[in-house]
């Protein structure tokens, strides 16, 4: 099946990543979510980032006003049942995840694809709770979107050929490269990425470094690009938190216990950028660490 509508649900810092790249590459795109504050905020980012990308002669002034005109946004998530393709962007919680693709099904086309951006939760559990489990499939995109070059492929159990073809295709047309995953906890990146970042917490709670000293550490020592706290707080404290307590349940090893200091920044609501403060304080000018 020609994959051309796109629905992407959840227009937090991934759904308008993803809102972008598929315009750019051509396909319609209508993106829903709970906030239409969130929603109007997504366009504009998604507006500012394809203009940073005119202005460094990426793209054109034409390209980004056809990839503007190809993105519609709604807070009626049934109006996504005609696309061909889901990609469910919304908070890393299985509850809200089932409870989208339950109440998207009764309105969808037969053929179109399921697909979930978590970052760590069982496709293959997502998928046995919809009436379509072999056209489902994990598309794990990395933040920033726009940026970044890797998609995770993650088949469920019951994932059929075609759906994961028509996926592996989505992804060549939009210039970026795939991985394929088995489907067990947190996938490839996060199973390796999050042990590292919630150890470099650790090393904080621990006060063997200090916020400013271990991120430094890895930018310069291991030439990182960003340090394991600025990149903490840049996913977002509670999607890093969602990520090690699906790790800790779902392979019942205490090597990926959370750090309890990441869970009391999550419990103070310090998410990271999105709430303005997290293992950095990004209220003012330049970022400030918080310890
Ligand atoms: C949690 C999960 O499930 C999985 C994940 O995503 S894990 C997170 C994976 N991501 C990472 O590890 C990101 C690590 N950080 C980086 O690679 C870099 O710091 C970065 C690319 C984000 C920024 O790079 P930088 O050199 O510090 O900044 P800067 O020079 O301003 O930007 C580099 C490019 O990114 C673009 N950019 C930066 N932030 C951006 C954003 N939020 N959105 C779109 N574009 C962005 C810039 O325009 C610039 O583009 P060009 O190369 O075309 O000039
Ligand atoms: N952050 C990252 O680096 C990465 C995250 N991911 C995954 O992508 C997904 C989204 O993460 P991210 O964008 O960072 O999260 P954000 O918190 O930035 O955005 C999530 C968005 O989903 C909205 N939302 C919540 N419930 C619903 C619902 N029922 N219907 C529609 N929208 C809803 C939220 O609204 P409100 O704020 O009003 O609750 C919010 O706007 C998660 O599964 C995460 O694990 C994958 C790769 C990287």
């Amino acid at each position: 099946m020609a994959i051309e509508r796109v629905g992407v649900v959840g227009a937090g810092q991934m759904g308008n990543g993803i809102a972008h790249v598929f315009a750019l590459a051509g396909y319609d795109v209508v993106m829903t979510d709970i906030s239409a504050d969130a929603l109007t905020a997504a366009v504009a980012l998604i507006d500012r980032n394809l203009e940073r990308q005119v202005s460094k002669e990426a793209i054109t002034a034409d390209t980004k006003a056809q990839a503007m005109g190809r993105i519609k946004t709604t807070q009626t998530l049934t109006d996504l049942g005609q696309m061909d393709l889901i990609i469910e962007a919304a908070t890393e919680r299985e509850e809200i995840k089932t409870k989208i693709f339950a109440e998207l099904q009764p309105h969808l086309k037969p053929e179109t694809i399921l697909t979930s951006n978590t970052s760590s939760i069982s496709i293959t559990r997502l998928a046995s709770r919809t009436d379509r489990p072999e056209k489902f499939m994990g598309f794990h995109f990395m933040n920033p979107v726009p940026i970044m070059q890797l998609v995770e492929l993650i088949r469920g159990i019951a994932t059929d050929e075609e759906t994961f073809k028509a996926c592996y295709e989505v992804v060549e047309r939009l210039g970026k490269t795939s991985a394929t995953a088995e489907d067990f906890p947190a996938f490839i990146v996060n199973r390796i990425l999050m042990p590292m970042i919630n150890e470099a917490i650790y090393t904080l709670y621990e006060g063997v470094g200090s916020v400013k000293s271990i991120d430094t550490s890895l930018k310069l020592g291991a030439n990182h690009p960003m340090g394991p706290l600025e990149l903490a707080d840049f996913i977002g404290l509670d999607t890093c938190l969602a990520i090690m307590n699906v790790l800790h349940d779902g392979l019942a090893d205490t090597k990926y216990r959370p750090c309890p200091l990441l869970t009391k920044y999550v419990e103070a609501g310090w998410l990271g950028r999105k709430t303005k403060r997290g293992f950095y304080d990004y209220r003012g000018e330049t970022p400030v660490p918080t310890r």
